[in-house]
């Protein structure tokens, strides 16, 4: 008996597209099964203001392929010298979306990110006073700070102090990867929602550390223990709004995450869906995939759900492409190591 699963169109509240050939490359494998996502702005250099997010979403529509129906939703890169009427304008105007902080150093291309947090308080205040959302890369960067800890005392010393300083600001907490980091969320009201990736639903660190280092699960925030995953999967399968989809699928080519200092991110968009269809399923909660996917993003961000559907359908393991070609490279597909058998029709 074939199972079958149809669904709103999901959308992905956290993907990098990049730029040129490997823009190029990977919108297509979004494109096909989800309608929108927040596009993450740490290019090199970064989508600033709103003239280089008009510039940038101007280049994804130029890299569409032919037919599809996928809206980007863009994002400003929150810097000590944004000018809160350029956000106000840009958010006004329906370019943007939301506003995306990174602590300075906590990731890919986070260089000009943010080091003191009391200068960006009047752009924080703007972002409360217009309702423009704030997706925060939630990582400390102190070199004292132990990596997988850096979520857990970010909630602490940085994050609810924001909160508390700014009411009235709305705020993602960016592919949470701890168990505090749902308990985080979990107190606070519905000003606060969290997105959650593929990856931190199906693997724990001795899955990218036991037998030998696996470059392609090396992302930030790193995979954490196994009671962490644990949390994570309990969240994303309960049914409550404030957890949604954000896959992160962070494309980098091949060759930088096979080298001596590995590259972080997994890129997942080509499976992402067949991999959450297997997660909510071993987790018996296949029924509560479609509010993850596609019903609590869309609530958080005050937009309309999807009218369209796709379906899900369990069949014999997927073929999984190794690589892509991303012009004179290639970008290595996340292999999850288990066959998928849940593939997205059509
Ligand atoms: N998640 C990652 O490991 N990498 C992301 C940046 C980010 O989302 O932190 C990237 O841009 O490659
Ligand atoms: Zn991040
Ligand atoms: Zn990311």
């Amino acid at each position: 008996m074939t199972q079958s699963l149809t669904i709103r169109r999901p959308d992905d509240w956290h993907l990098h597209l990049r730029d040129g050939a490997m823009l190029a490359a990977v919108l297509p494998e979004t494109a096909r099964h989800f309608a929108r996502a927040i596009i993450m702005p740490n290019l090199v250099p970064p989508v600033v203001t709103g003239a280089q997010a008009a510039a940038y979403r101007d280049r994804i529509m130029d890299a569409m392929p032919e037919g599809a129906d996928f809206t980007p939703l863009m994002t400003l890169y929150l810097t000590e010298d944004t000018d809160p009427a350029d956000v106000a304008a840009a958010h006004a105007s329906g370019l943007i979306t939301s506003v995306k902080l990174y602590p300075a150093g906590a990731t890919t291309n986070s260089a000009s990110g943010v080091k003191n947090f009391d200068k960006v308080r009047p752009v924080l205040e703007r972002m409360a006073e217009i309702g423009c959302p704030l997706c925060v890369h939630g990582e400390v960067t102190d070199r004292e700070i132990d990596i997988f800890d850096r979520e857990a005392v970010f909630i602490d010393r940085v994050l609810d102090p924001i909160r508390r300083a700014t009411p009235g600001l709305r705020v993602v907490m960016e592919h949470i990867t701890t168990k505090n980091g749902v308990d985080y969320v979990a107190t606070a009201p519905e000003d606060l929602g969290a997105t959650i990736t593929v990856q931190h639903l199906m693997f724990d660190r001795n899955d990218m550390l036991v037998g030998g280092m696996r470059p392609h699960y090396y992302c930030l925030p790193i995979l954490k223990r196994r009671e962490h995953r644990d949390a994570l999967v309990a969240a994303a399968t309960s049914g409550d709004k404030r957890y949604f989809l954000g896959t992160d699928s962070a494309p980098h080519p091949t060759h930088a995450k096979e080298a001596e200092c590995c590259a972080a991110g997994c890129f997942t968009a080509p499976i992402a869906l067949s991999c959450l269809a297997h997660v909510f399923e071993e987790a018996d909660a296949l029924d509560k995939l479609e509010g993850f996917t596609s019903l609590y993003g869309p609530a958080f961000y005050r937009l309309p759900v999807n009218d369209d559907t796709i379906t899900l359908t369990k069949g014999d393991p997927l073929e999984i492409p190794k690589t892509l070609p991303a012009g004179d490279h290639t970008v290595t597909v996340f292999d999850p190591g288990v066959p998928l058998h849940w593939r997205v029709q059509g």
